[in-house]
C-alpha cells in the first residue's frame, strides 16, 4: 500500500473533525480531497506531518507515521501549504532549487546541475520568463507555481498539495491538474490534492475523498461522480452528529 489509513480520528479539543477516516491507496494516484470549509482536509494533512495527535493509524509506504521521524528528509512525504510567505529578496531559481535539500548535505552549495533541474522544472510550468525574477514581486498566482516547482523537486513518492490551484487563472488551473496528473502516470508520484475546483477534474483519472459526506470513501474520478460530489456540496453541509 502506498497509504493506508486505518479508524483515523483527528480534531482540536472536543472538536472531532475526522471520524473513523479509512482508506487505501494501492498504488500511485491522483487523490482529490473535497469538502467545504472547514470539514477538516486541512486537518488530515496536519495529521500525515504529524503536527496533531490523532486516533488509528496512518501507514506510508509500509511505515507508521507515528513512528517515523522526519518522513521529508527520507523522501517520503512533501508538503504544499495553502499560503507560504517570504519577507525578503530571492530570486525565483534559488528559491526552486532548494527543493533538492536532502540531496545536499548541510552547507554544501547548489551547483549548475541543480540549477539545470530546477530550469527544466520551471519550464514545465511555462515559468522560464521569471527565473532571474525577484519572487517577492510576482503575483499571486505566480508564486503559488513557483512553489509547485520546488516541491516537484523534492521528489518525494506521496505530494501533500493543500489548494494549489487557488489563486491560478482558468489556464494554469487545467494546465496544473494535467501536470500533476502526467506526474503520477510518469513518475510514479501519488498526489493527495486539497482542491475546492471540481469542474477541473472531471477529465483525470484517481480518486474523489469528500471529507464532508457522513461515511468518506475514496470514489473513482468520473464526470458523474464529480458531478454527484459538486451537488452534494452544494446542498449545503449535514449536521455535525
Ligand atoms: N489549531 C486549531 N485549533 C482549533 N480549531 C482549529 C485549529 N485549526 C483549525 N481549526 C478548525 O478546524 C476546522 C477545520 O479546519 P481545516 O483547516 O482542516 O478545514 P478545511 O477543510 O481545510 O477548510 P478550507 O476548505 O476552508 O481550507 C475549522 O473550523 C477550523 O477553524
Amino acid at each position: 500500500m502506498i497509504v493506508d489509513a486505518q479508524n483515523l480520528v483527528a480534531g482540536y479539543g472536543q472538536r472531532v473533525l475526522i471520524r473513523n477516516l479509512s482508506f487505501s491507496i494501492p498504488s500511485p494516484a491522483f487523490v482529490a480531497i473535497i469538502g467545504h470549509n472547514g470539514a477538516g482536509k486541512t486537518t488530515l494533512f496536519r495529521a500525515f506531518q504529524g503536527k496533531i495527535d490523532y486516533e488509528g493509524q496512518l501507514l506510508v509506504q509500509g511505515h507508521n507515521l507515528r513512528h517515523l521521524s522526519n518522513p521529508s528528509a527520507k523522501g517520503l512525504l512533501a508538503y504544499l501549504p495553502q499560503k507560504n510567505t517570504i519577507n525578503f529578496p530571492i530570486k525565483v531559481h534559488d528559491l526552486v532549487v532548494m527543493g533538492l535539500f536532502r540531496k545536499k548535505r548541510f552547507f554544501e552549495h547548489y551547483g549548475p546541475d541543480d540549477y539545470a533541474l530546477a530550469a527544466r522544472t520551471l519550464e514545465q510550468l511555462q515559468l522560464s520568463h521569471l527565473i532571474d525574477h525577484d519572487f517577492t514581486t510576482l503575483s499571486g498566482g505566480e508564486q503559488q507555481l513557483v512553489w509547485l516547482a520546488q516541491l516537484m523537486l523534492q521528489d518525494a513518492g506521496i505530494n501533500l498539495l493543500d489548494e494549489p490551484t487557488q489563486q491560478l487563472d482558468v489556464y494554469y488551473k487545467s494546465k496544473v491538474f494535467s501536470l500533476l496528473q502526467e506526474w503520477v502516470v510518469q513518475s510514479g508520484k501519488t498526489i493527495l490534492c486539497i482542491t475546492h475546483d471540481l469542474q477541473n477534474l472531471q477529465s483525470l483519472r484517481g480518486y474523489l475523498l469528500n471529507l464532508s459526506k457522513p461515511t468518506p470513501v475514496l470514489e473513482a474520478i468520473s464526470p458523474e461522480a464529480v458531478q454527484e460530489n459538486q451537488a452534494f456540496l452544494e446542498a449545503g453541509r449535514q449536521p455535525a452528529l
